[in-house]
């Protein structure tokens, strides 16, 4: 029961992320988009493999990224340098793993797109 309620917790902090920070809706709907251009170009298995893994790291970067921002706000709510270099921080990581998994993405989706393209023309 107890491994049962943890689940929930999760998901109550999945709600929480996607309903307060438009950032981790931006990268929710760019990993949507990714996927249905993987369905369309036939990815093969190892590169969902990339996907899915850039996918749940950028995520998993937001989340991390606001559990910092809502302690940060309740350790010190007014302003402190300390406070402001751990947020910044905390941003740099999405933005790192935001940029690995654009430069994957392009080197997973940007081949088979192209040939499509050429394709059609
Ligand atoms: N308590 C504080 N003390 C000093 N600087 C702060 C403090 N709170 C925020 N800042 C500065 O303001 C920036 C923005 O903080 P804020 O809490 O608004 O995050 P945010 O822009 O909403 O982040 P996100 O868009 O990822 O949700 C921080 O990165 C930091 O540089």
């Amino acid at each position: 029961m107890k491994r049962l309620l943890s689940f929930k917790y999760a998901f109550q902090g999945l709600g929480d992320l996607f309903r307060t920070q438009p950032n981790a809706r931006i990268h929710l709907a760019i990993a949507v988009l990714a996927i249905a251009l993987g369905i369309w170009l036939g990815l093969t298995t190892t590169e969902w493999a990339l996907i899915c893994l850039c996918i749940g790291w950028v995520l998993a970067a937001e989340a991390f990224n606001t559990a910092i921002e809502y302690l940060t706000d309740l350790v010190s709510p007014d302003f402190n340098v300390l406070a402001g270099k751990a947020k910044d921080a905390a941003a740099a990581a999405v933005l790192l793993s935001a940029m690995g998994a654009a430069l994957t993405g392009l080197w997973v989706l940007g081949p088979p797109l192209w040939r499509k393209v050429v394709l059609f023309f």
